[in-house]
Order: C-alpha cells, then sequence, then structure tokens
C-alpha cells in the first residue's frame, strides 16, 4: 500500500501550524509518518506547514497522547504549540476538558480554560521539568550553561541551555537579528559534534510585558513561533533573574501570544494559548513518491480564523 486517504484539521498554536492527524486506530509505521509530514508540511505543496501533529493512543493514566514530526520527518519530543491544538482535539473526541497526555518526552497536564479572546480556543499545558541539565539538552559540555558563552559554538553571545523534552539554546539579546539567528540555527542543523541531536535556537527579547521570542526551530528552520522555545525562555528568563519564578508574563512571537510562567528550577513550565482549528480536509499521500494530492478541504472554521486576527491584530 503505497497510497492512503488522510483526514485531518488544520490547526495552528500561535500561528505555529500543522495538519492533525487522529491516528488512534491507523496503523502506520514511523517511516510512512515521516513522509506524511514531509510531504504535508512542503510549503509549495498544497498544505503546508511546519510540521504533523498525531492525536495518539495513550498509556497508563494518560487520556491520549500526542506525537509529533518537524517539516524535515524528524520526530521531535515535544510540542507546546501543537499540544494545545493535540489536547483539544482529544478533549472533542473523549467529552473532556482536562486530561494528562503522553509525549515522546515524558507526559504534560492540559486544561481548557476562559477563551484569551472571544471566540478563540484556550488550552493551558503543564510540561517539564525544564531541565539545565546538559545530557538532557544534548548539549556536550561539562556544566549546565546558564547566562554563558557556549564552548564550541560559533556565537560570542551567552546563552542559556534549556531542555523542555526538547534540545534549548535561549540568548536574551537588545535586537533581534534575524540573519544572525538562522545563520547560527544552521550551524546546529548540520549536526555538530557540540550538540548531539542539533537543537532549537532562540533569540529573545525583553518587553514591558514579558518576552519577545524569535526561533530557529530543529527540523524546520524560522518559525512564526515555538511553544517549547516560549517555554524554554521564560525558564530562562527566571534562571538569570529577568522575570520573577511564578510571574505570568506574556511571551509574545511573530505568529502571536502566550501568557506563560515558570515555577523554578528545574520545575514544569506552565503556558496558555490559543488551540485554533482552520479547516478540516482529507488528501491521498503516495508514500513512495512522497507527493500529495486530491486535497478536498471539508469544513472551514473561518470564525476561528478571524476570532484569533482579532486578538492578534489589536
Ligand atoms: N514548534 C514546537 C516544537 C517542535 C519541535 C522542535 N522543532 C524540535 O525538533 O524539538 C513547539 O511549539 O514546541
Amino acid at each position: 500500500m503505497t497510497r492512503v486517504r488522510l483526514s485531518f484539521t488544520k490547526c495552528h498554536g500561535s500561528g505555529n501550524d500543522f495538519p492533525l492527524i487522529d491516528a488512534r486506530g491507523l496503523a502506520l509505521a514511523d517511516a510512512d509518518w515521516a513522509v506524511v509530514a514531509r510531504v504535508l508540511s512542503d510549503r509549495a505543496g498544497p498544505v503546508g506547514s511546519d510540521g504533523l501533529l498525531l492525536l495518539a493512543e495513550g498509556g497508563g493514566d494518560q487520556a491520549f497522547a500526542q506525537r509529533m514530526f518537524n517539516a524535515d520527518g524528524s520526530e521531535a519530543g515535544t510540542c507546546l504549540n501543537g499540544l494545545r491544538c493535540v489536547a483539544r482535539a482529544g478533549f472533542e473526541a473523549l467529552g473532556r476538558e482536562a486530561a494528562t497526555i503522553g509525549l515522546k518526552a515524558g507526559t504534560a497536564e492540559a486544561a481548557r480554560v476562559a477563551d484569551l479572546a472571544p471566540g478563540v480556543y484556550t488550552v493551558r499545558t503543564r510540561a517539564g521539568p525544564a531541565t539545565t541539565d546538559p545530557a538532557a539538552i544534548g548539549l556536550r559540555v561539562a556544566a549546565p550553561v546558564i547566562e554563558a558563552r557556549v564552548p564550541g559554538l560559533p556565537s560570542e553571545r551567552a546563552f542559556t541551555g534549556v531542555g523542555m523534552g526538547n534540545p534549548h539554546l535561549i540568548s536574551f539579546v537588545e535586537r533581534i537579528d534575524e540573519a544572525e539567528l538562522v545563520a547560527l540555527g544552521s550551524w546546529c542543523e548540520a549536526g555538530p559534534e557540540l550538540l548531539v541531536d542539533r537543537a532549537n535556537v532562540s533569540f529573545v527579547a525583553e518587553r514591558a510585558d514579558g518576552l519577545f521570542v524569535r526561533t530557529f526551530e530543529r527540523g524546520v528552520g524560522l518559525t512564526d513561533a515555538c511553544g517549547s522555545a516560549m517555554a524554554a525562555a521564560t525558564q530562562a528568563a527566571g534562571l538569570t533573574g529577568r522575570v520573577a519564578f511564578g510571574r505570568e508574563i506574556t511571551v509574545h512571537n511573530p505568529g502571536g501570544l502566550v501568557r506563560a510562567s515558570a515555577a523554578g528550577p528545574d520545575a514544569p513550565v506552565t503556558i496558555a494559548g490559543n488551540a485554533t482549528f482552520e479547516w478540516e480536509g482529507e488528501i491521498t499521500v503516495d508514500l513512495a513518491a512522497e507527493t500529495a494530492h486530491d486535497l478536498e478541504i471539508t469544513r472551514r472554521r473561518d470564525h476561528e480564523v478571524t476570532a484569533w486576527q482579532a486578538l492578534v491584530t489589536r
């Protein structure tokens, strides 16, 4: 079987966008899901996204689980913008509004909370613990890196290494230089000896109400938002004394915003943000040819798109 017809929901969290497939009951091999991720993420193709989300069966006390494949087909340990969308899909499938959700890297707690703005379905997640342990980040250095140069990294800047179930390098900057971020992110993508499995790299600027985060994502490139990077940046802001632990801040990114708070060193990070369902569709993916065709949009949710736009443009 090289062709599969897949139903999906096109969704986004903070502008980080994905096709979301209910994969419970679907028996595709991981290598096939990687193909689906590459084909559906292709911005020149019929869908275009930052990666692929799967609603999967959970184990033990997990109501369900999330799997996430980056645009290059690599599977990530977590995806916190995507988690809100998977949480919503699971809630709607099971008729509930809170759950323990399985991740490739651990578990997270999620609950539906009051809408950030009218018509913006909002989910709060608590994931972690956020760690500075170099082994958990896949950083080949002797000790945790907190606001310090990283030996071997081609940058003079100070970084904080944070593991959120996936690896993050966070640098606080006066002004975000996108070309510099892309150059450094691309260096990390090349799989240098310093990094066990590449890294997500973020430049972060302080704002009166919180932070602005720009991220070069592992397996994707520059994205409009990265939830685990926003969580890692909040944790790094706490570790470096920029934001008090326990204080809720607004974390902005080019795609929108979330509200976030870090509880303390080696503790989970809480984020509340949108889980916007834009449209639903079906598509055929040829797994051997790595092509997608016959996209049919079966339902539009324009009111959700409009509600989100109203929040981010006000
Ligand atoms: N955009 C995601 C993170 C996706 C995975 C990441 N690129 C990785 O490989 O670790 C998020 O919202 O957290």
